[in-house]
């Protein structure tokens, strides 16, 4: 894969295990999510998602996504609780969607595509850094909420309006004073699960938290996110639709729920 992956037939999902052969792994995400074989388990605290809006930073076009990166040399912004334990610092936020409504999210539930995914990366304190954490078993948890299409989404507003100046690959801006948490559903109830990173390097470092309610995104915002490019602004353009994965083998893992 001279060109590095990505989400196109000659260099997408299906070729990543030639250059990450952990593609096949006993841990890869997503999953979907069957509800009948997720167990309750009432030793699951709820999550606590305390997170400090002065320490967003910026918002980048990566050619893969578009992720919102967060200062993370304290723990101003953090999640403790829920299947975890100790301390996860919030490194960075970033979506998966699809070319039309009808497809997008990474997990699924009984088999039901979102047209969204956010993803909320935090890694392990016990770590030095994000990089360190990144490959160890218990080195990252991510918690994913599911976009379903409804209402505009006013708190979407502020990211659909950074896209213009992010369009291509390789381009930032300034993302200052913005609070995650406006992205959470009111509900918290989640499942989880061990699995992976879902894009290349596909590391077997994390423990997945997906929120059983999902957010509102109206069809028009949707459109906005597929006006992202995974291109550069030297290259022939090719809009960023359908950058996720499909679900992967549970492999005999368990799935288990927060909530009855
Ligand atoms: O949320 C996801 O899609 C999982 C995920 C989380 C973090 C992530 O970071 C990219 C990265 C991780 C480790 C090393 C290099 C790059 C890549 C994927
Ligand atoms: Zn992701």
């Amino acid at each position: 894969m001279s060109n590095g992956w990505g989400y196109a037939d000659h260099n997408g999902p299906e070729k990543w295990c030639d250059n990450f052969p952990i593609a096949n792994g006993p841990r890869q995400s997503p999953i979907d999510i069957q509800t009948s074989g997720a167990s309750y388990d009432e030793s699951l605290k709820a999550l606590k998602l305390q997170y400090d809006p002065s320490t967003s930073l910026d918002i980048l076009n990566n050619g893969h996504s578009f992720q919102v990166t967060f200062a993370d040399d304290d723990d101003s912004s953090t999640l403790t609780e829920g299947p975890i334990s100790g301390k996860y610092r919030l490194k960075q936020f970033h979506f998966h969607w699809g070319a039309s409504d009808d497809k997008g999210s990474e997990h699924t539930v009984d088999g039901k595509c979102y047209p969204a995914e956010l993803h909320l990366v935090h890694w392990n304190t016990e770590y030095p850094s994000f990089g360190e954490a990144a490959s160890k078993p218990d080195g990252l948890a991510v918690v994913g909420v599911f976009l379903e299409i409804g209402a505009d989404n006013p708190n979407l507003q502020k990211l659909l309006d950074a896209m213009d100046a992010i369009k291509c690959k390789g381009t930032q801006t300034s993302f200052t004073n913005f609070d995650p948490t406006i992205l959470l559903p009111e509900s918290l109830d989640y499942w989880t699960y061990l699995g992976s990173l879902t894009t290349p390097p596909l590391h077997e470092s994390v423990t997945w938290i997906v929120c059983k309610q999902s957010i509102s995104v109206s069809s028009d915002q949707m459109k906005k996110f597929r006006s992202l490019l995974f291109t550069a602004d030297d290259e022939e353009a090719c809009c960023m639709v359908n950058n996720y994965r499909p679900p992967q083998p549970l492999k005999g893992r368990e799935v288990r729920a927060s909530f009855k």
